[in-house]
């Protein structure tokens, strides 16, 4: 498992070390961390003895650390020079560089590795670079300044970094939003603050957290008690949705899946995966539900969405589903609970008017776009975001949704934020570029619904949350997506195949 912070979260793990004296000795940590970082970027690409390594200093600690870490880099043999842009610098990090033979130039002169280390985690507000970003490699001293350790919000000007040397613990802000673009391949220092770190603010499965999620095949497994899915997914015009939800399903593991479709849905899911059972209503036991891919605007599959949030089960909404909701929310609220949806009616006027829902079993599946038409429907809410501060702070977003209607959402983009109502959260960010293909999401609603009908109940693999399963389907959409990536660009209706071997990589 990996585990993230926030900035305010590493400071405040720090004071303790600070209180004891221990400052220098953090900075030792952190600068020789750093120091080897870029040794390794110079060995990456050649000798390292004669090189040019240049920073962009500014007055603070971060500063600081970049100052020990050229001082240290200097006695290898590497020509170093610095820039400060705040006129200042830490004054025993700038006698250390001076004295390791380091120069300190008004403008930067041309290195192979640039250091970026103007602003840390003291920064606040507003940031421009005083420079343009160098053709360099640039290695970036715990973030790269400007972006925010909290939100991973930048300004557009920010220096892209190559790599990050981050120190203490991850931050959040390297993993979401554009502090994940901008800070390249990650690597965090341990200097010491274990002991003082508190609960992340965030997680992310990695490959051993996403196998313990994971069921292992069980001798006294039958198709009941393993879990079977419900499956309301198609229209007419859109049946393609529900061939590809449901073969994400099986292609997971599943005990059974009951589609409920119309005729020419189920018999076109029933061509391609025969092993699917199905009905025009929702009939039969499930121990999960998955609502929404193509469903449009049909009348019936309206209707089983009412059902499958009526009957209080884990359930995935996607697509036209959070459509449905969405409108449902957004209309007079005489007309809720009309005759023609009751059921839908019921369950949504109860969302409306308690301002919650049922709670965490009920996972929202929206990309930014859904989720602001979502939110702005929702209690008519006046502060609703739009899609482009989603997509900018999709973590908080995420979160703010999860509380606000009480639900758990997974919300997709490049990185995958999954939020639970009590503030819980996962990101999962190593898909590839190619899942942004139509189809891919019916593909992860499928693969989502399959994880909530086995791993939910005691039949199943145990009693994991909601929140944890939506991470774990985001982390093996995105396997299947970086597997099927090797063969060059794909449709999703060839996505299946590669989440069967993501999910044998991980049962492995
Ligand atoms: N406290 C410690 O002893 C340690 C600190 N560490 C380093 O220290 C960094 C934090 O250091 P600081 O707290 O000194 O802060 P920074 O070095 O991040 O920032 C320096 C100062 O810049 C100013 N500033 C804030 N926002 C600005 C803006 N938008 N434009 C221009 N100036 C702005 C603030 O006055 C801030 O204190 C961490 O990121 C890490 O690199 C590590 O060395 C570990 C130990
Ligand atoms: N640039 C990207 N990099 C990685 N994954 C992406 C990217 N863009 C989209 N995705 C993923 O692709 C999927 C697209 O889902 P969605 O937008 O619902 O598509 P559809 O509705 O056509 O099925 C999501 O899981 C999303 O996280
Ligand atoms: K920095």
């Amino acid at each position: 498992m990996v585990s993230a912070y926030t900035g305010s979260q590493v400071r405040a793990a720090e004071r303790p070390l600070l209180d004891r004296g221990e400052g220098a000795a953090l900075m030792a940590r952190a600068a020789h961390g750093l120091a080897l970082a870029v040794l390794r970027e110079l060995e990456r690409t050649g000798a390292v003895y004669g090189r040019r390594v240049a920073g962009v200093v500014g007055k603070g600690n971060n500063g600081g650390d970049a100052l020990f870490a050229l001082a240290e880099i200097a006695r290898r043999g590497v020509r170093t020079t610095a820039v400060l842009t705040g006129g200042t610098a830490h004054p025993d990090g700038l006698a250390a560089f001076t004295a390791a033979g380091g120069r300190v130039t008004e403008e930067l002169e041309p290195a192979d590795v640039v250091i970026d280390a103007v602003l840390g985690t003291g920064f606040a507000g507003e940031f421009r670079p005083p420079l343009p970003r160098p053709a360099a490699t640039v290695v970036a001293c715990d973030l790269p300044s400007g972006v925010d350790a909290d939100t991973g919000t930048a300004g557009a000007a920010v220096w892209r970094a190559d790599v990050t040397v981050t120190f203490g613990a991850l931050k959040t802000g390297l993993l979401v939003g554009r502090g994940r673009e901008l800070s390249g391949t990650v690597e965090v220092v341990d200097i010491g603050l274990g002991p003082h770190l508190p609960e992340p603010d965030v997680r992310s499965l990695d490959d051993a957290a996403a196998a313990a999620l994971l069921p292992r095949p069980r001798d006294d497994w039958q198709k009941y008690s393993r879990g079977v899915l419900g499956l309301v997914a198609g229209s007419p015009d859109f049946p393609g949705a529900a061939v590809l939800s449901a073969a994400g399903a099986l292609a997971t593991g599943v005990g059974m899946v009951r589609i409920v479709a119309p005729d020419e849905v189920r018999n076109l899911v029933l061509a391609a995966h025969p092993e699917v059972v199905g009905s025009l209503e929702p009939r039969g036991r499930v121990q999960a539900w998955a609502v929404g891919p193509g469903i449009a605007d049909d009348g019936g599959q309206r209707r089983a969405l009412g059902v499958a949030l009526g009957s209080g089960l884990p359930t995935v909404v996607d697509a036209s589903g959070l459509e449905a909701l969405g409108e449902f929310l957004a209309a007079d609220p005489r007309s809720r609970g009309s005759a023609a949806e009751p059921r839908l009616g019921e369950v949504l006027a109860r969302i409306a008017e308690e301002g919650t829902v049922a709670g965490e079993h009920l996972v929202l599946t929206p990309h930014a776009g859904e989720l602001e038409s979502l939110l702005a429907n929702f209690n008519s809410a006046s502060d609703a975001p739009s899609r482009d501060s989603i997509e900018s702070q999709p973590l908080h977003w995420a979160r703010e949704a999860a509380r606000r209607i009480g639900v758990t959402v997974l919300l997709k983009g490049p990185a995958t934020v999954c939020a639970a109502p009590d503030g819980t959260a996962y990101v999962q960010g190593s898909g590839h570029p190619y899942l942004a293909t139509a189809g891919s999401g019916d593909t992860l609603t499928g693969i989502l619904g399959a994880l909530l009908a086995t791993g939910t109940h005691a039949g199943g693999h145990g009693s994991a949350r909601p929140v944890e399963l939506a991470a774990l389907a985001a982390c093996i959409h995105q396997r299947a997506g970086r597997l099927a990536a090797k063969g060059g660009p794909y449709g999703a209706g060839e996505l299946a195949q590669a989440v069967r071997e993501a999910v044998a990589l991980f049962a492995a």
